[in-house]
């Protein structure tokens, strides 16, 4: 199967060129940088030196739809959705790393991302691309909408609990800190070594673009409208993320409990990994690969539940999770090309 790349310089565009080249049922057929066209790729990237020899192209959807299977979108908010309704009208499936298609709803778009919505006969074609909730959807779509990083982290750790009504979705606060390469490539002043390195910033609290996506998700799965308190932070880290989430327990259960539910859970999810009670995970143990590790603890002080979640943004956050909803689609094992041990230390 041949796959082009969209925003291939770009660290998520990046991580599904080394997800790809491992990966037996794929080549990669086109990487496209507006900025880099005509460069070959180990002129911009050395440490591909030898290891895929290609150039980059500009972004022409005619000449894409003319040569691959499918297309991964790993580009700023507002650009895959230019692109994607003529690819998808032309029979080519598209997974896109970007939020263009992810919101449902009158003007969410305008509202949390400051562009206007895609079109609308587009965009409910998009199925929500959460790997271990909705794979008969992503088998059958042409449009995939990854999701983000934090809905990813946030989702896979609280979803199990929530539709088992042993907690209070009201009662949710997210807290979420994430390394910088969740930024992109791009440099700016709040990505300036000196002021990441040793501190740690909240930013964008009650206006992140993950906020809408988090409630619309836990909003469909229990049928009922529902707000979270969602503060983002960055931490000096190149990847990885935690969202540590609270919540109010409606009925008395203990950790192990709790623990008992999510393994049986996601008994046949190969990316998910429950820690033992007393253990918490950390984004080290999950760097470089495709795991969601999640960690408990029941206060029976207060009646609350701690729920710690970690993924590296860039795979099971980016890349990572399009590879595999790659493979949903497309009939794949879930895991081919993915079965990367954490980079550990
Ligand atoms: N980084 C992360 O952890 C995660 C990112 N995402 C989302 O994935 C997308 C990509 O993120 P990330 O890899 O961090 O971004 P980067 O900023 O690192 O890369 C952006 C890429 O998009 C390309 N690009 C920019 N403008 C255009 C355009 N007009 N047409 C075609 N290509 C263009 C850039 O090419 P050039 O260099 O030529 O400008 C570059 O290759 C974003 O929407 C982001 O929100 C989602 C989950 C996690
Ligand atoms: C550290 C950092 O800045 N992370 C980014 C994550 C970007 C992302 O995943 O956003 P999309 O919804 O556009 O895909 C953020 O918090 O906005």
């Amino acid at each position: 199967m041949k796959a082009g790349i969209v925003g291939a310089s770009g660290y998520s565009g990046l991580e599904l060129i080394r997800l790809l080249l491992g990966h037996p049922e794929v080549e990669i057929e086109t990487i496209v940088s507006p900025s880099n066209a005509g460069l070959k790729l180990n002129e911009v990237f050395p440490h591909l030196t030898n290891i895929q020899n290609c150039e980059f192209d500009a972004l022409d959807v005619n000449d894409l739809a003319s040569k691959v299977d499918i297309v991964f979108f790993a580009t700023p908010a507002g650009i895959s959705s230019q692109s994607i309704p003529s690819l998808i009208e032309r029979g080519i499936p598209c997974i896109d790393l970007s939020g263009d298609f992810r919101l449902k709803g009158n003007g969410l778009y305008e509202e949390w991302y400051k562009h206007s919505s895609p079109p609308a006969q587009v965009l409910e074609q998009a199925v929500y691309g959460l790997s271990e909730f909705y794979p008969e959807e992503i088998a059958n779509a042409n449009l995939i909408a990854n999701p983000g990083c934090y809905p990813t982290a946030s989702l896979l750790g609280i979803l199990p609990i929530i539709q088992q009504d042993w907690v209070d979705p009201s009662s949710l606060i997210i807290d979420g800190k994430s390394g910088l390469s969740g930024a992109g490539r791009k440099t700016s002043l709040a990505a300036h070594f000196s002021e990441v390195n040793e501190n740690v910033s909240a930013y964008k609290l009650g206006k992140h673009q993950h906020i809408p996506e988090i409630e619309q998700l836990l909003s469909m799965q229990i049928e009922k409208e529902i707000q979270v308190t969602f503060a983002t932070h960055l931490i000096p880290l190149t990847r990885g993320m935690m969202c540590s989430m609270y919540m109010n327990l409606l009925t008395e259960k203990t950790t192990n409990q709790v623990i008992e539910l999510y393994q049986s859970f996601y008994e046949n999810h190969p990316f998910i990994r429950i820690m033992p009670e007393g253990k918490w995970p950390t984004p080290k143990g999950v760097a470089g690969s495709n795991y969601c590790d999640i960690g408990f603890s029941v206060d029976d002080r207060t009646n609350r539940i701690t729920v710690i979640s970690v993924i590296d943004n860039l795979m099971k956050g980016a890349a990572g999770q399009a590879v595999q909803n790659m493979n949903l689609r497309f009939g794949f094992a879930e895991t081919e090309g993915l079965m990367l041990s954490p980079v550990f230390p």
